[in-house]
């Protein structure tokens, strides 16, 4: 795949090799193949989504960049080096990102700086400047539980970016959140990543929400699965929802869904 111009529009670094680069990787759990074989390059600064049915493998692969687990086959790069276990630049979100209930909020964001070793008043410093940016002033010293679901999230997030990454690793991020809030936060997270230009790998269900914010949409068929369709987002950035209304935007949308359709109609069936 061609990535070049993509890791060129990259602002986080001045090399252009990718931040990931995946070959020949394949998983298998005992008798199930559940992955592969993908190739897979994204480039610095590129927001890359993988969309396609449930259970076709998408998870898996996510883990593996991760180092989560350990493929059956492949290679795996991540800044130029062969992964070799999980790293401190490689920010995971899932949907259902722990909070740590006896911290406050900013104690939580904080919570990454501190393993870390950095002082207490740096730590602190930053860990308030990070929940302003994802909207949570005037929350810094409430709990986890005095927090809605998706206030809870944009603790993992503000969590994830203190870690200073270069890649955010994002699985359904906002898959438990109402539609409303799920596109807040995707607004949200577009506006972070545009700000801090990392790497971004991110698996969805919502062909709407990878489209908005995804320079390429990866789709992936079913079981085992492998990349079937690669769909470039020519749209401008920075983005909003509105850029949905545009031609480009519903000419890829139409184009993952025509393409996931009949993967998702088969994979639906063959669960019965
Ligand atoms: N640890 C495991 N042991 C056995 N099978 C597994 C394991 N992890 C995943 N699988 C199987 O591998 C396949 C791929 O799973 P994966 O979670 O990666 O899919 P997915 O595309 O992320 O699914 P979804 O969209 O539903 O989250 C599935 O059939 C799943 O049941």
């Amino acid at each position: 795949m061609n990535t070049q111009t993509q890791a060129q529009r990259g602002t986080a670094s001045t090399t252009t090799t990718p931040i990931v680069r995946v070959e020949g990787v394949e998983q298998h759990f005992g008798p199930v193949h559940a992955l592969g074989p993908v190739d897979l390059t994204i480039g610095r600064g590129e927001f890359v989504s993988v969309v396609g049915p449930s259970g076709c493998g998408k998870s898996t692969l996510l883990e593996i960049i991760g180092a989560l687990q350990d493929p059956a086959r492949g290679r795996v790069e991540v800044d130029g080096a062969p992964l070799t276990g999980p790293r401190r630049r490689t920010a995971i979100v899932f949907q259902e990102s722990a909070t740590l209930p006896w911290r406050t909020v900013v104690d939580n964001v904080a919570f990454a700086l501190e393993v870390r070793g950095v002082g207490r008043k740096e730590r602190r410093d930053r860990a308030r400047e990070l929940v302003e940016i994802v909207g949570l002033g005037g929350f810094e010293n409430h709990y986890p539980a005095q927090l809605s679901g998706g206030m809870r999230q944009r603790v993992a997030m503000a969590r994830a970016m203190s870690m200073d990454p270069d890649l955010i690793l994002a699985d359904e991020p906002f898959g438990a959140l109402d539609e409303q809030t799920r596109m807040l936060m995707a607004e949200e997270l577009l506006r972070v990543v545009e700000t801090i230009g990392c790497g971004v790998l991110f698996i969805t269900h919502s062909i709407q929400e990878a489209v908005l914010l995804s320079d390429r949409v990866l789709v992936m068929g079913r079981r085992p699965g492998t990349f079937i369709d690669e769909v470039p987002v020519d749209l401008p950035r920075p983005r909003a929802h509105a850029v949905l209304a545009e031609p480009a935007a519903t000419a890829a949308q139409e184009r993952i869904w025509a393409q996931i359709r009949t993967e998702a109609e088969v994979a639906m069936r063959s669960e019965r």
